[in-house]
């Protein structure tokens, strides 16, 4: 079997590469990195890394990888694949429609097997989204012949992963925790042994938005402030008890989203909650502040970790000061070499931070427009050399 994967960072080797090739795929990334693609046929595997106590390595091989740029090469791999995934990052999946409908249409021509395309992204329905680049450049017919043979199921991956140059090779760093739901309804390929110890679901909505809207939340919440504070990592900023209390009642808030829409149980929030800080303070971790408040615009997107469950919460009268926290603390997160953070920071400049927060949000509410600004003010306050 012979797995094709788009972007071989992170989360690509340390979570999706890995479990591929534990269910015995052939796995080929593509990456826009030459130095990582490089890395990786040299070696042809990759070293794996837990962050735990004793940090067991493990190889995963044989692998190989395709620079973007050969696109006859990644042609040929879509024709050969048995089963297409991404990990790029949500903002990089229109990059890769348009490669992707050649080979799909290619294959409809060759009269090629069903093919299943995961986009494996923190983002609602990643998948979905890809699929929507792709119907944005091709026909409606070629769109069609594509549908009659490609799946887009969605899907929810979860595990800390980080990654560290030794000796000219990248070595995935990763919490030992993971997960990896996929939604079983969406796919149209259900011959291939299923990928091992991922979950498969028939509604994934709930899952992935408790990944979003907890986990992420919380680590952006975490990370935004922990920035404010002049913290280097979420590990350090966890050990401000001010900071764990406040990333504590934000994920109060949310879990309020999860009984009132998903009707899930507290006890098993509370646990879920109880575990996310738990693996947020792994000691055996250094997650960077600005890698996890990485893309502030994307970040305060109106369906995105901080806006969502604190519009609905607020719809259902319910408390959501410390998401709103966290969404003023975004507003402030000033890192030069993250394009998003200077656009961000320049119109908030330009424009004003009342119009930054609706133009951002896309939440046009002035009461909590101006919500959202008492903080900023109470931060910028607490931060005057920050911003
Ligand atoms: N790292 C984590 O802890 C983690 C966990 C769960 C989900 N995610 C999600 O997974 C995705 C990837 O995150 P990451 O941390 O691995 O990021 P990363 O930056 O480490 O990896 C992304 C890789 O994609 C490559 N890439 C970018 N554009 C490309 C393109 N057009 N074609 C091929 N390759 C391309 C980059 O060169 C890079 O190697 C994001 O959506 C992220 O939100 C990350
Ligand atoms: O990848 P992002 O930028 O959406 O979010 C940053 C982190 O919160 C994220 O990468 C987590 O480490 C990951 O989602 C844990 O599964």
């Amino acid at each position: 079997m012979k797995a094709l994967h788009f972007g071989a960072g992170n989360i690509g080797r340390g979570l999706i590469g890995y479990l591929l090739n534990k269910t015995g795929y052939e796995v080929c990334f593509v990456d826009a990195d030459h130095q990582l693609v490089e890395s990786i046929n040299d070696n042809k595997q990759y070293v794996i890394e837990l962050l735990d106590e004793n940090h067991t390595q493990e190889t995963v091989s044989p692998v190989r990888a395709l620079h973007t740029s050969a696109q006859n090469e990644i042609i040929e791999a879509i024709l050969e694949a048995d089963l297409i995934t991404t990990s790029v990052g949500a903002q990089n999946l229109s990059r890769i429609a348009p490669i992707l409908s050649r080979g799909l249409l290619l294959r409809k021509q060759q009269s090629k097997p069903l093919i299943d395309v995961m986009a494996n992204e923190n983002t609602i329905n990643a998948s979905s989204q890809l699929k929507e680049e792709v119907k944005k450049i091709v026909s409606e017919q070629q769109m069609d012949e594509i549908l009659s043979c490609v799946g887009f199921p969605n899907s929810a991956i979860d595990r800390l992963s980080l990654s560290e140059k030794r000796r000219e090779e990248e070595v995935a760093l990763v919490e030992p925790y993971y997960e990896w739901i996929i939604n079983r309804s969406e796919m149209v390929n259900k011959d291939l042994p299923p990928v091992k110890n991922a979950v498969y679901v028939d509604t994934l909505k709930p899952h992935i938005e408790r990944k979003l809207y907890m986990v992420n939340m919380g680590h952006a919440a975490t990370a935004y402030m922990g920035y404010l504070k002049g913290y280097p990592t979420i590990q350090r900023a966890l050990k401000d008890a001010k900071l764990e209390e406040f990333l504590r009642g934000a994920l109060h808030e949310s879990a309020r989203y999860f009984t009132h829409i998903h009707d899930m149980d507290e006890e098993g929030l509370e646990a879920f909650m109880e575990q996310t800080i738990n693996r947020f303070k792994n000691e055996n971790i250094s997650d960077d502040v600005f890698r996890v408040g990485r893309a502030p615009i994307r970040k305060l997107g109106s369906e995105e970790r901080l806006v969502k469950p604190a519009k609905v919460l607020n719809d259902l009268g319910l408390p959501i000061e410390n998401l709103t926290t966290a969404i003023a603390a975004a507003l402030l997160f000033d890192n030069p070499e993250d394009e998003e953070s200077v656009t961000l920071q320049n119109y908030r400049e330009d424009q004003g931070v009342e119009a930054a927060i609706a133009h951002f949000t896309e939440w046009n509410d002035d009461t909590i427009v101006s919500k959202i600004k008492n903080h900023y003010m109470q931060l910028k306050q607490e931060q005057p050399l920050k911003s």
